[in-house]
């Protein structure tokens, strides 16, 4: 296995057809470190989710190259589209939580769509992840009864839980205060440090910026600063579950 999770290659991407056709992106080319935590920032409009959502299987390729876990998504079919995309866990601002399911079981779906273990080990693992960010007294609560926060913190254990090997985060602790915001940073770090797990998120937050490993900054479509964090620091890391 390589050392890169993501490599972006001369990509260009378009919206529209005819007249109405305006480029979103501009020959990007970036390599994300396996394990790493890379932060995406940019003024509205820059294309941080158009590039997100084309890493994450979501948007065809059209010009250039992406090989996500060493697999080419250039010309790729709807069925590798697919295959890659069980292995990634997606954190959007649209939370697209079931109301009439409580917490624990909108964690669940995020381990029975890949059809892994027994659903006894789904709500222990729920559990668990759930409690990590501190919802341990929430887990039977539809989410109608839940904060913006808490909600947010559940879609979060739901994109986890099931060990995705790449994260992709779109404003993941918009709705978080301070140490809630850090706590789940901390928790992607630790994915990556113990299991490898690298994540790229979309992020206003200059909170959460100095636990970057890395900062690239888009403009007009283009990347235009890209610095090494000092993510590199010691961190008082929440436990995983096992
Ligand atoms: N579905 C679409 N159809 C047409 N144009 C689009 C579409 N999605 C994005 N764009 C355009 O592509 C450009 C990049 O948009 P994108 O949403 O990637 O930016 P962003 O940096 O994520 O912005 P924000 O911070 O506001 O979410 C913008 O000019 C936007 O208007």
């Amino acid at each position: 296995m390589t050392d890169t999770a993501i490599d972006v290659r001369s990509l260009d991407h378009y919206f529209g057809e005819g007249e109405a056709r305006k480029q979103a992106l501009f020959d990007v080319n970036l390599s994300v470190r396996r394990g790493s935590l890379t932060i995406l920032m940019g003024p509205s409009g820059s294309g941080k989710t158009t590039l997100l959502t084309l890493m994450g299987c979501l948007r065809e390729v059209h010009r250039g190259s992406i090989r996500l876990l060493e697999r080419e998504l250039f010309q790729s079919d709807e069925i590798t589209r697919i295959d890659m995309r069980r292995r990634l866990g997606f954190i959007f601002q649209a939370r697209n939580l079931h109301d009439s399911l409580t917490a624990r079981q909108n964690v669940m779906m995020g381990l029975q769509v890949h059809g892994r273990g027994a659903p006894k080990t789904h709500a222990l693992a729920a559990d668990h992840i759930l409690d990590l960010l501190g919802l341990g007294e929430r887990l039977d609560y539809l989410p109608g009864n839940l904060s913006g926060g808490q909600k947010q913190r559940v879609a979060i254990a739901r994109a986890l839980v099931s060990n995705p090997d790449i994260i992709f985060a779109d404003e993941p602790t918009a709705a978080l205060d301070k140490e809630s915001g850090r706590t789940v940073v901390e928790m992607l770090k630790a994915l990556g440090r113990e299991r490898g797990a690298t994540t790229v998120m979309v992020t206003h937050d200059n909170r959460i910026l100095e636990l970057a490993d890395r900062v690239v900054t888009l403009e007009d479509g283009r990347i235009v600063k890209d610095v090494a964090g000092s993510g590199i620091q010691t961190l008082a890391v929440p436990a995983m579950p096992g």
